[in-house]
């Protein structure tokens, strides 16, 4: 109403409203500075695609873990891949991967995905549980000839994958790159921190399987880019945590958005290593009634390949502990984990003064600096990586040894993830953990039970603390571990206890870090 027909003497908000109404795409600009940055181009050579490091010496006993799946008529597991039906191509490129043997997860969530049922899967950190659900999605879209196509002004995934951090999610469509190998399934990555443009050319290239952070995948559908009616899978990696207060009106705002199936008419496949009964309840919304719950040992158990230790600290002594300990590590690669950003950059700092090569990665680092900071720690360069929690799920860092707590989480989920970011695929790894009575007597009940759960000793001064200090009086003892379907009602065996549960939901949405 201000524009008075002369563009050259109107005011720059006039002209930018001008210009918005002109250029729909503008109004999904993110305030801030525009982001240009563009990853390095990824090497096409099947060296480097294949690369994968070797399992481990436990990789057999995944075998002895209880399964329960739970839900009307679960089809019969598969032993071997070869039960998996899979096409040429893609045992190919299993095999090329390294995998001789599913574990788990994969024996029982393969079959399930493939018999079109939506699914709920829990099993313990590094167990495969990537593969469990890209294998049949990208049989069934080969088997039925899908393929990408550049010709189309709209692209029209048949998958869409979710994952709450940006690295996480480059790693999934790593994998999914890698299997995919040599066909004409094309996958997609999109995540923030990363010029919207590029992403939009790499989409417009052709596009089945779109693997993104929440709030850029709805960028770019709200740009008109990506279109959801012919979308038959829908998946949420670290599900519980894609369901917590923080993302869960993202993920309704994407299943509500344009053309998305109804979960009628879409498959939905939820994974995590951690599943708070509170978030499984809500996370039946996204789900058919029939789905199947599938768990693979304690749900929310921490993984019994990673010796978990506790020193007491006291906060102003546990930055000489954190160099003690590094310094009789020597150079194993090890991520340690703090609560703020801040403390991040100031802990990396001060161990690069003492001489031990470190690097960061927090939300507040520029996405080059993050992506910097993973290749300088997967090569070695830096062996030590501090991080906080956006670190905390789901990477898959080979050799990772040893995973440091310097701050302990505040809810007992996040520090099985962290833990998880060793001891992955059979092989052993050890956590240590720096207990600060004054700030992290919450959380000693739920480190008892994690710590039993996995057979490891637990120290008497923990235990004292869990059941002797203030709050911990009148306290229930522990649920059993029988069943973990929070259908089957309030006996259900999720690791934690009600209290720890809610505080977990509450906690995550107000952590210090941002998420995408
Ligand atoms: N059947 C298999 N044989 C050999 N290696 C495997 C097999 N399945 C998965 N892997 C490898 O094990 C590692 C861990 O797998 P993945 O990252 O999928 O674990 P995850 O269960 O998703 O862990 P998290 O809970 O931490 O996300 C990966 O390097 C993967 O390639």
């Amino acid at each position: 109403s201000e524009f008075n027909g002369n563009v050259s003497s109107c005011s720059p908000a006039v002209w930018t409203s001008l210009f918005q109404s002109c250029h729909k795409e503008f109004l999904f600009q993110p305030t801030g500075p525009r982001v240009t940055y563009i990853p390095p181009t990824l090497p096409e050579d099947e060296d480097s695609i294949f690369a994968h490091y070797e399992t481990g010496i436990n990789f057999d006993k995944y075998d002895d873990i209880l399964v329960d799946v739970s839900g009307a008529n679960p089809p019969q597991a598969i032993m071997t891949f070869d039960e998996a039906g899979l096409c040429e191509s893609l045992r190919k490129t299993v095999s090329k991967s390294g995998y001789v043997k599913p574990t788990p997860v994969q024996k029982h969530g393969i079959p399930i995905i493939s018999a079109g049922r939506d699914l709920m899967a829990c099993a313990q950190t590094g167990s495969g549980k990537t593969a469990a659900f890209l294998l049949p999605i990208l049989q069934q879209l080969m088997a039925d000839g899908v393929a990408a196509s550049s010709f189309s002004e709209l692209q029209e995934p048949e998958a869409v994958i979710v994952a709450p951090t940006r690295e996480l999610i480059n790693q999934i469509y790593l994998e999914a790159r890698k299997f995919a190998f040599g066909t004409c399934v094309r996958p997609v990555v999109v995540y923030g921190g990363v010029s919207t443009g590029h992403q939009i050319r790499e989409i417009s290239r052709g596009c089945n399987v779109l693997c993104g952070t929440p709030g850029r995948l709805l960028d770019v559908i709200g740009r008109g880019k990506v279109g959801l009616s012919k979308v038959r899978y829908f998946v949420l990696d670290e599900a519980d945590r894609m369901l917590d207060m923080g993302f869960e009106p993202d993920m309704r705002r994407l299943v509500g958005s344009p053309g998305m199936p109804s979960k009628e008419n879409r498959q939905t496949l939820m994974f995590s290593a951690t599943y708070p009964e509170d978030i499984q309840r809500m996370a039946a919304d996204f789900l058919k009634t029939d789905y199947l719950f599938l768990a693979v040992g304690v749900v929310g158990g921490a993984c019994s390949d990673v010796e978990q230790t506790f020193v007491q600290v006291t906060k102003f002594s546990k930055r000489e502990q954190l160099l003690d300990l590094l310094k009789t590590t020597g150079m194993e690669r090890t991520m340690v984990f703090v609560e703020t950003k801040r403390q991040a950059d100031f802990i990396a700092t001060y161990l690069c003064q003492e001489k031990v090569p470190t690097t960061s990665i927090h939300g507040d680092r520029e996405q080059r600096e993050r992506e910097q900071a993973l290749a300088d720690f997967r090569s070695g360069k830096c062996p030590v990586l501090v991080a906080t929690s956006v670190a905390a799920r789901g990477l898959d860092i080979p050799d990772v040894q040893h995973v440091v707590n310097f701050d302990l989480p505040n809810n007992i989920d996040e520090y099985v993830h962290r833990i998880g970011r060793t001891g992955r695929c059979g092989n052993t790894g050890r956590a240590v953990s720096f207990f600060d009575p004054d700030s992290d007597d919450q959380l000693a009940r739920s480190l008892v039970t994690i710590l039993s759960k996995a057979q490891q000793e637990v120290p008497s001064w923990l235990e004292d603390s869990a059941f002797s200090g203030p709050g911990s009086m009148g306290v229930a003892p522990r649920k059993t571990f029988a069943s973990s379907d929070s259908r089957k009602g309030p006996q259900g065996g999720s690791v934690q206890d009600d209290s720890v549960q809610s505080q977990s939901a509450a906690q995550t949405a107000h952590d210090e870090e941002e998420w995408d």
